[in-house]
């Protein structure tokens, strides 16, 4: 029987494609990308991660049993620690420090995707948590892995770091996640179902979202609230 999850990943397999393909992605390959396109990346990104930390504990908040929570426990963990590694490969490229890059307000395509994840996590259980939170570990665990067998970068390659961080670890969480998901997903509903599916598709959408956001230096259309520094 296929996994519930490899039937999310074959629905996908078309936004995948066109994440791998993207401009930003290509600029990594090739070490090509503008100083303000990898700013405004680690901008836009670090708003996210802290985010996802926060859906993160609220999932804790719904779990009943300690391993799950052990899990997304470490997997905090190494948001806060770790995960700070390949911003830190942008910034030296850029030629910025990394607490420069902190607390700026949300772009559209950023504050999209963070809302979506966000209803997912206060309208639907555990299972429509991890169908929405999915696709970050397992878009950037492929990228990280095609990359390394494309470019084969040597250690003076501008992004060596962050390929290397993507394409080594990533697979360790998103196989944790798949598992719950496979197991959650098994008793339920063909609508539950395509419920998640739903969830999955549009956090996929919004992961090339994201990397489109920050290729091509999106903002909202009238520039009202950079200067109060609000809209996070
Ligand atoms: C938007 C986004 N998606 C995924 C990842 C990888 N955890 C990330 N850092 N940022």
């Amino acid at each position: 029987m296929t996994r519930f999850t490899e039937e999310l990943r074959i629905a996908a397999d078309p936004i995948f494609n066109a994440i791998f393909d993207h401009p930003f992605v290509r600029g990594i390959a090739d070490g090509t990308l503008r100083k303000e396109q990898l700013i405004h990346y680690v901008k836009q990104d670090f708003e996210y991660l802290n985010a996802y930390i926060r859906i993160y504990g609220m999932a804790i908040s719904k779990c009943d049993d300690r391993d799950t929570m052990a899990l997304f426990n470490e997997q905090i963990s190494f948001i806060l620690h770790s995960e700070t590694h390949p911003h830190q490969n942008f910034c030296e490229v850029a030629g910025v420090t990394y607490e420069e890059m902190q607390s700026f307000p949300l772009a559209p395509s950023a504050h999209h995707y963070i809302r979506h994840m966000l209803n997912a996590a206060h309208e639907g259980n555990m299972e429509d948590i991890i169908a929405a939170l999915l696709p970050c570990p397992w878009t950037y665990a492929e990228i990280g892995k095609r990359l390394l067998e494309e470019v084969k970068p040597s250690r003076t390659h501008k992004f060596y770091d962050w390929m290397h961080f993507y394409g080594d670890r990533e697979f360790g969480i998103t196989e944790q996640m798949r598992l719950l998901l496979d197991k959650w997903a098994e008793p339920l509903s063909p609508e539950r179902k395509r419920r998640l599916k739903e969830h999955y598709l549009t956090s996929c959408q919004l992961e090339y979202m994201f990397w489109d956001m920050a290729y091509s230096l999106e903002e909202w259309p009238v520039n009202a609230m950079k200067a109060e520094g609000v809209g996070r």
